[in-house]
């Protein structure tokens, strides 16, 4: 019979929810399969745990932040991104609320990338999709917006 798929959540977490011009992307440091590339901060969702929940749990445990949660960036598979065979991910628009973001867990670096520059690191295979829809959804970099 056919493993039912994990659930993970994660965070598109952009410096303006309301004029979003920079995406937070996190560099996986284990296991060893995943170590040096990029992701979206989150995780599985645990027994019994809501699918936000979950979300806000992760991006404390990992980057000791807390978010305001915006808008949810839909799936192709009924509202979910199929990221790998075993696993089904959601993810939703995010901005800092508390914290500065520091990489304490399943990280070693973080990068803040602008619609220019989301292509320049080695994403997750399942995440190349993700990344391939918030293009439209990132403007141009404030600095070359001003004047
Ligand atoms: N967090 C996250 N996981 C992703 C992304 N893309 C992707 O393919 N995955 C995969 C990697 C993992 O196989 C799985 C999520 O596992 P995880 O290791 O992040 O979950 P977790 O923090 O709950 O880890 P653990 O408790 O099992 O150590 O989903 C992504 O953008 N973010």
């Amino acid at each position: 019979m056919q493993e039912p798929l994990i659930n993970v959540v994660a965070a598109a977490i952009v410096d303006d929810l309301n004029q979003p011009t920079r995406l937070l992307a996190a560099r996986r440091s284990a296991p060893a399969a995943l170590a040096g590339r990029w992701e979206f901060p989150g995780g599985k969702v645990e027994p019994g745990e809501d699918h936000l929940s979950a979300l806000h749990r992760e991006l404390d445990e990992e980057l000791g932040v807390t978010v305001a949660v915006g808008a949810e960036l839909p799936g192709p598979d009924g509202g979910v991104w199929p990221i790998t065979s075993k696993h089904r991910m959601r993810v939703w628009f995010a901005q800092l609320q508390d914290g500065a973001p520091e990489p304490l867990e399943d990280h070693d670096e973080l990068r803040w990338l602008t619609a220019a520059e989301l292509d320049d690191v080695p994403w997750l295979d399942g995440d190349v999709q993700i990344v391939t829809a918030l293009h439209g959804h990132l403007g141009p970099d404030g600095s070359v917006r001003a004047g």
